[in-house]
């Protein structure tokens, strides 16, 4: 550390710091600040989460950021737990206080150590680990960003043939994700618009009404 001798013996006004003490000054100030920090356990993470109470929910991101990459993995680590696959079976093995795996979108989580420490509680993710998917439970809810980012930690590999739903919409949008069009709909469902009369037959009305007005105020009135 630095020298005590250095602030003891001189007097403060007429003492100058030698090139070697500033250098080591400088050195010591730099490895505090590169230091690599561990990050805050779980239950500070969550007194630093936004209280979702106050704020408007947020739409998730399009991205599915589920799939980020955990902190302590590389990519090729990562790929190589997704790489891990499960029969639905096998998950269903899995769904006690004890050992309890929750699967979303496709993925096998393993959360087990997480169950005390989910801000929404133990009991809905044993629930969903039950249920064999708890995409749309997990959907539902509305996760924030930092709750996505945090699943990584959790990942243990994917579900064996898994179809994400929008690989089984109808053939007739080709399977992407756009809305099917009007005419679309016609051939699939019938008429789109059951009240297309009366949207025709109401502005007629209006016209006629109008019309009849005119001329009641501008030739029989003056008559
Ligand atoms: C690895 C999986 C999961 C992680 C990492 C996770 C994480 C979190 C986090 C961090 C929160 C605090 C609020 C937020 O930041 O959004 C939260 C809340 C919540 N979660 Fe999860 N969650 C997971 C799975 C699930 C599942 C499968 C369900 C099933 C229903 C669920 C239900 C809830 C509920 C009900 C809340 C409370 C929402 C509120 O207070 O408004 N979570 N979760």
């Amino acid at each position: 550390m630095f020298p005590q001798r250095c602030l003891s013996s001189r007097p403060a006004t007429n003492w100058r710091p030698t090139a070697d003490q500033d250098e080591q000054r400088a050195l010591l100030v730099c490895s505090a600040l590169l230091r690599p920090r561990s990050p805050p356990p779980i239950s500070a993470q969550r007194r630093l989460l936004p209280s979702r109470r106050y704020l408007s929910p947020a739409p998730l991101p399009i991205t599915n950021s589920w799939s980020k990459r955990a902190p302590g993995l590389s990519m090729a680590e990562e790929t190589e737990t997704e790489k891990q696959l499960f029969s639905p079976s096998d998950v269903s093995l899995h769904a006690s206080t004890k050992d309890c795996w929750v699967v979303i979108h496709g993925k096998v989580y393993d959360v087990t150590k997480f169950l005390e420490d989910h801000p929404g509680g133990e009991d809905v993710l044993l629930h969903a680990s039950a249920s064999g998917d708890a995409t749309e439970a997990f959907e539902d809810v509305g996760h924030s960003t930092s709750a996505i980012s945090m699943m990584s930690s959790y990942l243990i590999g994917s579900i064996e043939d898994f179809v994400p739903p929008s690989a089984t919409k109808d053939a007739t949008v080709g399977g992407s994700d756009v809305l099917p069009d009007s005419r679309t709909m016609k051939r699939n469902k019938g008429s789109p618009a059951p009240n297309t009369f009366l949207d025709f037959v109401l502005p007629l009305c209006m016209l006629v009404l109008a019309f009849v007005a005119w001329y009641y105020l501008t030739f029989v009135a003056e008559s």
